[in-house]
Formats: C-alpha cells, structure tokens, sequence
C-alpha cells in the first residue's frame, strides 16, 4: 500500500489539538505529537540534551539527569534569543523524526495525522498535505491552558505571543474545527470530517 498522506493538526496552546487527536486516535487513525517527540529528541544520552546542558550549565538539569523543563520555559519564552538557539537546535531533529514516525507499519487508512502545535511556524507544514486548525478564542485559550498545566496567565500570554497569531493561522487552514463548545458536539464534527478525509476528499 502506498504511504498514507499527511494531514497536520494545529493550533495555540491549549486550544484543544492533543483532545481532538485523540476523538482522532479512537477513530483509528494513527498520528504523531510533535510536543513528545520535542521530548524524546532531550531525553538523557541525547545530543540535544548534552547540548542545551553546555549552554545553559548543568542547573538546567533536574538531579536524576533529565532537562529541568519548567526551568527552561521560564526562561526561553522571557528571552526571545534563548528561544531561537533551542529552536535552531531542536527544530532539525524534531522534524526528522516527525517524518519517521509518520510511515505506520500495517495501515490501512489513506492519511495519518501530524499534531504540532508550531506546523506553520516552522516548516514542519512541508509534511502535511492539508491542514486543520483547532479554533478556539484566545480567552478560552488562556484559561484552558493555565487550568491544565497549573501556569500563570502572564507565561501562557508570553507563549501565545510566540505563536502564530489566531487569524493568521486560520487563513492557512484547509479544514477549522471549532472547539469551543461542549466535546460531544466535537466529536462528531471530528467523526464528519475523518469520514470526507477517508474517502480521500482532499484535493
Ligand atoms: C520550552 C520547553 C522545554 C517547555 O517544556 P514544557 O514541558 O513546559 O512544555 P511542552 O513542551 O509540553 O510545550 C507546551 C506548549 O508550549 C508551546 N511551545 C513549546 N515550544 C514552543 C516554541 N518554541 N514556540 C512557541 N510555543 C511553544 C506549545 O503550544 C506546546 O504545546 C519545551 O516546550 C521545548 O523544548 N520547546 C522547544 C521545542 C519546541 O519548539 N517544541 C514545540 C513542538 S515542535
Ligand atoms: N471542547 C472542550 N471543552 C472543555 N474543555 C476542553 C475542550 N477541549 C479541550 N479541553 C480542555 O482544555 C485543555 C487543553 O486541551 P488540550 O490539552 O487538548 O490542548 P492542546 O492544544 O493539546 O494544548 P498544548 O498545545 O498546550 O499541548 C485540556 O485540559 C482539555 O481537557
């Protein structure tokens, strides 16, 4: 069979990507986060982690040896230059190993799905075919992402003005899913769109 087509998933932080992966997922469609794999290229014995240790110090560095992640956000998304020498360093790879992930043994849909929540910052967009954006206002954006990860409103503000601006992004969008309402309504959005994409609706 030949290998499946690419569609990316994005969208802000908190605006819902790795949820609708998942309506996704229960589907059966196979898909890739490129937040874990921006986890795996650090993990201890990796080039990267070595190199992000030679250039902040070892403090960056939690006692068993892995990357001190709360430590490194507070301190690449105040300092926009730190946050291009750990994109400059880790983009390459992430997107290498995206496109590694992204060829499922055994599959048997036409597409895979690419979740990232900087596709069209970088050019991880290169990989995908069409793309869908997970749509939600920024306020819900701000309060969703500051619930689940315990944040205060000022880092994910930062974030968010590291990222794509909303209107921006849904002007690349192919397909918008509009996640700010209830998840079963969602879900069935996700389950209509999964169908035309089946039926590979999407040139
Ligand atoms: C700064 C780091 C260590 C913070 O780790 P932490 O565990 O707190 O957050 P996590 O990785 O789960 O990211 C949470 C969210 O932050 C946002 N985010 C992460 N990196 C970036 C970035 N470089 N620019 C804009 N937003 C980003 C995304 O919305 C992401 O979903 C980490 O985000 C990182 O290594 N970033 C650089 C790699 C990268 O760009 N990853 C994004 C996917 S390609
Ligand atoms: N439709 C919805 N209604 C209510 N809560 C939702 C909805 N969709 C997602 N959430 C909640 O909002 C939070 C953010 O969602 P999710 O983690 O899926 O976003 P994300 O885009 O993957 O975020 P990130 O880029 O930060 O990893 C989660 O706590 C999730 O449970």
């Amino acid at each position: 069979m030949e290998n499946p087509v690419v569609i990316g998933l994005t969208g802000g932080i908190g605006s819902g990507k790795s949820t609708v992966a998942k309506m996704f997922g229960d589907l059966g469609v196979h898909w890739v986060d490129a937040d874990i794999v921006a986890r795996e290229v650090v993990e201890p014995g990796t080039p990267g982690l070595e190199k992000i240790a030679e250039h902040f110090g070892q403090e960056i560095l939690q006692e068993d040896g892995s990357l001190d992640r709360a430590a490194l956000r507070t301190i690449v998304f105040r300092d926009p230059h730190e946050r291009e020498w750990l994109e400059s360093l880790l983009h390459p790879t992430i997107r290498d190993e995206l496109a590694r992930q992204l060829q499922p043994e055994d599959y048997d849909l036409p597409y895979v799905l690419l979740v990232s929540p900087l596709l069209l910052e970088t050019d991880q967009y290169t990989l995908a075919r069409k793309v869908i954006v997970v749509d939600v206002p920024v306020e819900t954006q701000i309060e969703r992402a500051m619930e689940r990860d315990d944040n205060p409103r000022d880092q994910v503000e930062r974030i968010i003005a590291a990222q794509m601006p909303r209107e921006h992004r849904l002007e690349r969008a192919d397909y918008v899913i509009d996640n700010d309402r209830p998840l079963d309504q969602v879900r069935d959005v996700v389950r209509e769109l999964h169908l035309k994409l089946q039926d590979k609706d999407w040139d």
